[in-house]
């Protein structure tokens, strides 16, 4: 069954957690877990070197007044070069590995989105959607890649290093257990602060996005309406809500790492007096006294990647709730095991009704019968419902009550991509997508067609000219969202690109509302050419040309009240002539 919007219920709200974290990372960005383990053991390799390093330097420095040996140094090289290698390499493979997971979680993200009925495209925000694939998968990745194995190697540097304190000095590692938990008491409450606060800045980020993808494409309206200052200001105010909370944030962390900075300044002043006392009287040598301040030093920077992991593990969890809650929501049942559809001869609506939202009917009681090869207007003001009725025949709803037939059993008993397959659709706005001339004219073919049969069309809707101008012909990029390409040439490149499928049923949403008269004659001109055979569904908003239909379908709140051509429908129907009359007055 395609989706039903009355079908879309309150979801529970589920409190997201690590588990659910490490699911989505498990199920959807499967990350190479042998490369993971190899990079995390690897760093962990060399964060012992590093603490193995603290200790030879001791053994160096102790050796000063007895003659450096020959293998002390050798060893502390070669422990180097053990450091070097496995730091470089578990960087590598700990980065590869995030980048790896991203790329698929990515992917799946973007195949899911592709696949989601229409019902969700209507609830959310294009720029929220783009958001979560980019953004959200971000967050995930820095926790992958970098977050959760400098915590990990965190935990071993501060646990080796006051190890080996203990073993060099008993009294001075207990200074620095004293700094330690003062430290952690001013990290761990002011991290959640932040952490509130870096949550309200991803969500304000994901809202700019939202908002100025919103405002990129709608900018011919924002001008058309000479609402340019209500946007800017719109802008002012949500950059300037980032900016609120991102002071929030630096002011944060200015107060925060100078005060770390102190503590451990005095911790170390602390060491170095009491130290100086120890090596004074022969109790600690200057080597340890050395390696003592090196070690705290290890010990107290991890402190931040540690507890920075619950952090990043809070804003995770919100990221993974967002790409879950695209992820769990249902893609559109194709009905694959469905019946095929070789061609569409006869549309039949039985009292079919339609709610968008469960309550709200905005197609009513619609009976209709189309056969083949009709060529029917669809007229009514905005809000009739015209387009409601016509993605009803595009599956993209089911109906809400009633029946609707194709050649005589049950729209729902063929595989959606079966019917699909058998229409062309030109919409009101006709987007082209990123790519070359050619791919927008054979989106979605299945059969292979030559060049010469696009160059034919293109001729017959009189982008002939056009085609000889452009650089590459049929290879020239007409670029993201067409941009240099104008309205009516773009609506006539859908017409071919419809026709390219050679569908059954062509259903034209105003495609000759943005032509000009000589173009819009050549369009009328080709559909009369059309083969006889093709139905064609003409949602009509420009009245000059409606006398040539010979089915007119007038539609009223939702309800189709007129069925009958030009001449009957001034006859005998009040709000046809009426509405007639006026386009001409104001048109
Ligand atoms: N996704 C949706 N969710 C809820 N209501 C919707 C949705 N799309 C349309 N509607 C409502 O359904 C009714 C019919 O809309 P529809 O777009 O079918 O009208 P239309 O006749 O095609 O209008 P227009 O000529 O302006 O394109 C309107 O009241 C509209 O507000």
């Amino acid at each position: 069954m395609a989706t039903r919007a009355s079908d879309v219920t309150a979801k529970e709200k589920k409190r997201y957690g690590t588990k659910d974290l490490l699911n989505l990372i498990t199920t959807n960005a499967e990350p190479k877990k042998g490369l993971f383990v190899l990079g995390l053991v690897l760093s962990l390799v060399a964060t012992v070197c590093s603490l193995a390093i603290t200790l030879m330097l001791k053994e160096f420095i102790d050796a000063f007044n007895h003659g450096t040996s020959g293998s002390l140094v050798l060893n502390l090289a070669l422990v180097i070069l053990i450091e070097l290698a496995a730091g470089v390499s578990s960087s590598f493979l700990l980065s590869y590995t995030g980048v790896d997971a991203v790329t698929k979680l990515r992917a799946a993200l973007w195949r899911h989105i592709v696949d989601l009925p229409i019902p969700y495209f209507d609830r959310n925000r294009t720029g929220e959607l783009s958001s979560r694939v980019v953004n959200d998968t971000s967050t995930i990745f820095e926790l992958i890649s970098s977050q959760f194995s400098n915590a990990i190697t965190g935990v071993i540097s501060i646990v080796g290093s006051l190890v080996l304190m203990l073993m060099l000095n008993f009294k001075l590692t207990i200074i620095i257990l004293i700094v330690v938990p003062v430290m952690a008491l001013i990290i761990v409450p002011m991290g959640q602060v932040l952490a509130r606060i870096s949550k309200s800045i991803q969500k304000e980020t994901a809202n700019l996005n939202s908002a100025s993808v919103q405002m990129i494409s709608q900018n011919r309206l924002i001008k058309a309406m000479d609402a340019e200052d209500d946007l800017k200001q719109q802008g002012e105010d949500q950059v300037n809500r980032i900016k609120h909370f991102s002071i929030s944030q630096i002011k944060l962390i200015s107060v925060l790492n100078p005060i770390l900075n102190i503590i451990l300044l005095a911790a170390i002043f602390v060491i170095i007096a009491y130290g100086g006392i120890l090596v004074q009287t022969g109790a600690l040598t200057i080597g340890s006294l050395v390696a003592f301040l090196m070690y705290a030093v290890q010990m107290i920077s991890p402190l931040s990647s540690v507890t920075g992991l619950v952090t990043a593990v809070q804003q995770t969890v919100g990221a993974t709730e967002r790409i879950d809650d695209i992820l769990n929501s249902p893609i559109e049942d194709k009905r694959l095991d469905g019946q095929p559809l070789e061609t569409i001869q006869t549309i039949n609506f039985d009292h079919v009704d339609f709610d968008y939202v469960p309550g709200k009917t905005v197609l009513k009681d619609i009976n209709l019968q189309i056969k083949q090869g009709e060529r029917i207007a669809l007229i009514g003001e905005s809000g009739s419902g015209k387009t409601t009725l016509v993605s009803l025949l595009e599956a993209y709803y089911d109906p809400t009550r009633g029946q609707l037939d194709v050649n005589g059993q049950p729209m729902a008993d063929y595989a959606i991509p079966a019917v699909r397959s058998q229409i062309g659709y030109v919409s009101q706005e006709v987007d082209l997508m990123p790519g070359t001339m050619r791919d927008n004219l054979l989106l979605g073919a299945t059969a292979p067609v030559d060049d010469a049969t696009l160059v034919n069309l293109l001729q017959e809707v009189g982008l002939g000219d056009w085609l000889n101008e452009l650089s590459q012909g049929l290879d020239t990029d007409v670029g993201e969202r067409g941009l240099n390409v104008s309205g009516g040439q773009r609506q006539r490149i859908a017409i071919v690109r419809a026709l390219v499928r050679k569908p059954s049923l062509l259903i034209l949403d105003e495609a000759t509302a943005s032509l000009d008269n000589q173009n819009q004659e050549r369009v009328s001109q080709l559909l009369d050419d059309l083969p006889a055979d093709l139905t064609t569904i003409t949602i009509v908003h420009r009245l000059n040309q409606i006398e040539a239909y010979p089915r007119i379908l007038f539609m009223e709140d939702g309800r189709i009240t007129g069925d009958g051509n030009h001449a009957e429908l001034i006859k005998t129907h009040a709000r046809y002539g009426e509405f007639y009359r006026l386009q001409y007055q104001h048109g």
